[in-house]
């Protein structure tokens, strides 16, 4: 958030995705007032990055959301989807809570919130500097990461005239990508924030990819079997459809039935479609000579789940792309009970696996997996192809941080782990010998009328970070409570039996309180 004392504004909106514990840090309060809030600008569409931005509607936000014209044309299938998924989790959850007769959970948000934010979108082009606030001017450049990424140069005015000149990285995508163009070269910053996802990796060679992804069609070609490619369904999908086309062209692989397996993906490519301006050199050249780079024979869109469930009898010679791309909901876990216990299937796994879903598990070599319940053994082949990822490595990190001819004050290494951004930040200096900061969660910097920056001690931080375990405690606490408030709302209690809960919250509350005021600091 940054705040320049008569406007505040959000860069980016996500929602934390993975484990348990960071999925419960989305029902927190913002850790502001979002009424509070003037206008969010969004580098790009994934909902690391967007999928909060309807829970802050919800919760008052009124503003304006800047971004490019295809973020906002990819946000308007992907939130109202994250909103589907949303009411779909906790309707699941809710199933079992009616069984045991517990309170119901709301979800973060609904397709129909989702779709409400949608009227405070506001488009705008590459390149050219627009006013997002008073004050504050944001130009986007191309960040070459998915379909209308961004990285944000924005200059905020100071009382004196001058601007101090901050460039958000966003997610820098990978030169080695289809489709989209390169991240854009950036001259000059004050301060720079750059992700760091990947910032102490190498990628595979391009090359490797096609390589061997061909080699796998080959193999199926010959042998019988399936191949399953688990697929984020926006930016990735896409790009299997670019490769395999390509492989098709050159005569590398023999025709074969591919079917895209996920509705959300089969909207994205449309979307993709319908943004060919923003597509790089070697696309735009495909659409110069009349060929479709999202297209080749064979290709086959499935959208209803009778369609989807016709794919369980087809067992040989073709290739199922579905989502979600870990393999944690949706189509893609029916295609895996499918294949996962025939010998002859080959799972290619061609996006990151966080810890704890059930890709990872799988690529890490489990034996055996559970899926809706029923106990599966693997025997099917388990490729791994990383040089698909959409982000910038270590070297594209640095090869971009390289292009500022202007050295900046102060490199900030944002959104990666932080052990990642750490290692990182130990690279850049270095490497490029340049200032860097890894800045804590709702740290406060304060950069004043020279641009120069202060960080506030700890102490005087107005959103003091708590540790994690706490962090998770108090949301199951708020949880808990808010079942509490549901339970005696719906249930009708004899004075005997509101006696006795109020006397064991108020045990709870003075056990509670007694352990915050004995803490030592
Ligand atoms: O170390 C990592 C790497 C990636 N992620 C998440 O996965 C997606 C997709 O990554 P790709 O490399 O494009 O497959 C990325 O945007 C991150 O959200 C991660 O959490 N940790």
């Amino acid at each position: 958030m940054l705040d320049t004392s008569t406007h505040k504004l959000i860069i980016d909106c996500g929602m934390f995705q993975g484990s348990k514990e960071l999925n419960q840090w989305n029902e927190q309060d913002f850790a502001f007032d979002p009424q509070d809030i003037s206008a969010v600008v969004l580098t790009h569409a994934h909902i690391d990055h967007s999928g909060l931005v309807p829970k802050l509607c919800k919760e008052g936000f009124k503003g304006r959301i800047f971004a490019t014209h295809s973020t906002v044309d990819l946000c308007s299938i992907m939130l109202p989807d994250s909103g589907h998924i949303q009411e779909a989790e906790a309707e699941w959850y809710n199933r079992k809570r009616r069984r045991r007769g517990r309170a119901l959970m709301k979800p973060l948000y609904t397709k129909e919130d989702a779709r409400r934010c949608l009227s405070q979108f506001k488009g705008i082009p590459y390149d050219k500097i627009t006013e997002v606030v008073p004050g504050v001017t944001v130009r986007m450049r191309d960040a070459g990461h998915i379909l209308g990424s961004a990285i944000v140069e924005m200059w905020v005015s100071q009382p004196n005239g001058n601007a101090i000149k901050l460039v958000f990285s966003g997610d820098l995508g990978s030169k080695k990508q289809a489709i989209v163009k390169d991240p854009t070269f950036i001259d000059e910053a004050d301060y720079i924030f750059i992700e760091s996802t990947y910032g102490d990796r190498l990628h595979e060679e391009r090359v490797d990819r096609g390589e061997i992804l061909g080699g796998i069609v080959r193999t199926i070609q010959k042998q019988g079997g399936n191949i399953i490619i688990p697929s984020f369904s926006v930016g990735r999908t896409q790009e299997i459809i670019y490769e395999l086309s390509e492989l098709l062209h050159k005569g590398k692989i023999q025709p074969l039935p591919v079917f895209i397996d996920s509705p959300l993906a089969v909207e994205a490519t449309r979307v993709f479609r319908r943004n060919q301006e923003v597509f790089d050199e070697e696309s735009q050249q495909y659409l110069q000579a009349g060929m479709d780079p999202l297209s080749f024979p064979g290709l086959q869109f499935v959208e209803t789940v009778e369609e989807s469930q016709r794919l369980n009898r087809v067992i040989s010679g073709s290739i199922i792309i579905s989502s979600s791309g870990m393999c944690e909901a949706g189509r893609i876990k029916h295609h895996l009970k499918h294949h996962l216990w025939r010998p002859k299937s080959h799972i290619v796994f061609v996006g990151y696996q966080a810890q704890g879903t059930l890709g990872r598990r799988i690529i890490d070599g489990a034996k055996r997996v559970r899926i809706f319940g029923e106990d599966i053994k693997i025997a099917a082949q388990i490729h791994n192809i990383e040089g698909f990822s959409a982000h910038a490595d270590r070297d594209g990190l640095l090869e971009w941080l390289s292009g500022f001819v202007r050295k900046p004050k102060k490199v900030f290494i944002v959104h990666g782990e932080e052990a990642v951004s750490l290692k990182f930040a130990e690279i850049i200096g270095e490497s490029l010998g340049l200032d860097t900061y890894v800045p804590r969660r709702f740290e406060t910097i304060i950069f004043d009328d020279a641009a120069e920056m202060t960080t506030l001690p700890q102490e005087e931080t107005e959103h003091l970070p708590l540790p994690d375990a706490l962090e998770t405690a108090l949301a199951a606490l708020s949880k808990a409570s808010l079942e509490i408030q549901e339970h005696v709302k719906q249930q009708a209690l004899s004075p005997v039996q509101k006696q006795e809960v109020l006397e064991r919250l108020a045990a709870c509350i003075e056990a509670l309180d007694q352990s915050v005021q004995d803490c030592e600091i």
